[in-house]
C-alpha cells in the first residue's frame, strides 16, 4: 500500500495463506492515499524501533489500574484484566454499590483488549456475599420499593455474568459466602486457594437460593448435595467443592497467588479469538434456560426479603455485636 497505492491484484487462493493474509491486510485499508499509508508504515516502525533500542527504555505492561471505582481495584496487565473486591475489612461484602461498580467492570472488560477476565478479592475473604445492611435503614412505607429495586439489581448483575463474553475466571483467595458462591458456575474456570470454604446459608436468612444455583447447582453436583449447600447450608471446603465441580482446582494457600498468575499468563497467550468462541459455544447451550432461572430466582427474592423470616434474620446479624 505505501508504495503501490490502493489494492489491485486479484485475491490469492484460500490455501495461500501468507499470501492472502497480506492481500486482506492491504485490501482492509481501501482507498487510503499511497502517503498516508506511508506515514502510517513508518509511525509503526519507528515505534516499534524506538522501544526496541533498549530494554531499560521498553516500558513494562504496567499493571494499570482503572481509575473510578471505588469498592474494587481494576487493573489490566499481560492481556488479563483483575477486578479486585476491595473491602477487606469488611470480607469484602457486597453492597449496592459494589453491584454497580461490578457490573461496569465486566462491562469495560468485555470490551477491553485482554484475553481474559479474572474476579478475586482483596484480604482474607473472596467475598462474604451480600453486605447484610443493604436490608438497613429503609422506613417501612419504602421497604416494598426497596425490595422490587433489589431484585433488578439481582437480576441484571447476575445477567452480566451469564452474557459475559470472555473467558472468565474466579481466583478464589478464601472464604467465599451467599452470590459469591453461587455465581461460580457461571465462571470458566474457578481456582481456589485450599483455604477457602463455600457457604451458601440461605435458609439461615430466611431467603432462597439465586445465581442460577437453583438450576446450576442440582445439574452440577445431583440434586442431594446441591439440597445439602442450597437449602441446608452445609459448608463445603475446597477440596470437597472442587470433588462436586464447583472449582477447577486447588492450591496451597502459600503457593495459591503465583501458580495461579503464572497459569493465567500462559493462558492469556492463547488466540484471544479462538478463546472467546470456544466460550461462547460452550456456554450458548442454556444461556435461554439460565436467564429465565435468574429471573424467576430474583422474583422469588424480592418476595422473600419482605418476609418476617428474613427480617428477623438479619436483624441478628446485625445485632451480634451489640449482645457481645
Ligand atoms: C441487591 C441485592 C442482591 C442480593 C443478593 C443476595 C445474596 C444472598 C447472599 O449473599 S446470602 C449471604 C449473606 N452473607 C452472610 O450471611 C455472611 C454474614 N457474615 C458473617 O457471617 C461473618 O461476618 C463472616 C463469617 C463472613 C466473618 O466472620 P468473622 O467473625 O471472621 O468477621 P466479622 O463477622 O467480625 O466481620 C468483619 C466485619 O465485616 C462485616 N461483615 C462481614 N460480612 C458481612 C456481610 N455479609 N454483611 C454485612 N457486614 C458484613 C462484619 O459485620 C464486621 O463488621 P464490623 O467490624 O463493623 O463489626
Amino acid at each position: 500500500m505505501a508504495t503501490e497505492g490502493p489494492c489491485s491484484t486479484p485475491k490469492p487462493g484460500v490455501f495461500d495463506l501468507i499470501n492472502k493474509a497480506k492481500w486482506d491486510a492491504w485490501n482492509a485499508l481501501g482507498n487510503l492515499p499511497k502517503e498516508t499509508a506511508r506515514q502510517n508504515y513508518v509511525d509503526l516502525v519507528s515505534g516499534l524501533s524506538s522501544s526496541s533500542d533498549s530494554s531499560s527504555q521498553v516500558k513494562p505492561e504496567a499493571d494499570r489500574e482503572q481509575a473510578g471505582y471505588e469498592t474494587l481495584v481494576m487493573t489490566s496487565e499481560d492481556g488479563i484484566t483483575k477486578i479486585m473486591l476491595n473491602r477487606p475489612t469488611k470480607m469484602n461484602a457486597l453492597t449496592t454499590q459494589m453491584y454497580q461498580e461490578i457490573m461496569l467492570a465486566l462491562e469495560a472488560a468485555s470490551k477491553d483488549d485482554s484475553t481474559i477476565t479474572v474476579l478475586t478479592g482483596n484480604g482474607s475473604y473472596f467475598s462474604s456475599g451480600n453486605d447484610l445492611t443493604n436490608f438497613t435503614h429503609i422506613s417501612p412505607d419504602e421497604i416494598e420499593e426497596k425490595a422490587r429495586r433489589g431484585a433488578i439489581l439481582l437480576r441484571d448483575f447476575v445477567g452480566c455474568f451469564i452474557d459475559f463474553p470472555k473467558p472468565l475466571v474466579a481466583a478464589v483467595n478464601g472464604p467465599a459466602v451467599g452470590i459469591s458462591v453461587t455465581i461460580l458456575r457461571l465462571f470458566d474456570l474457578v481456582y481456589a486457594s485450599d483455604r477457602a470454604t463455600f457457604h451458601t446459608p440461605f435458609s439461615h436468612l430466611g431467603q432462597t437460593p439465586e445465581g442460577c444455583s437453583s438450576y446450576t447447582f442440582p445439574k452440577l453436583m445431583g440434586p442431594g448435595k446441591a439440597a445439602e449447600m442450597l437449602i441446608f447450608g452445609k459448608k463445603l471446603t475446597a477440596a470437597e467443592a472442587c470433588a462436586q465441580g464447583l472449582v477447577t482446582e486447588v492450591f496451597p494457600d502459600s503457593t495459591f497467588q503465583k501458580e495461579v498468575w503464572t497459569r493465567l499468563k500462559a493462558y492469556s497467550k492463547l488466540p484471544r479469538n479462538a478463546l472467546r468462541i470456544s466460550k461462547q459455544m460452550i456456554r450458548n447451550h442454556e444461556k435461554e434456560k439460565l436467564h429465565a432461572t435468574n429471573a424467576e430466582e430474583s422474583r422469588i427474592l424480592q418476595e422473600r426479603w419482605l418476609s418476617d423470616e428474613c427480617m428477623n434474620a438479619i436483624m441478628n446479624f446485625l445485632s451480634r455485636k451489640a449482645k457481645m
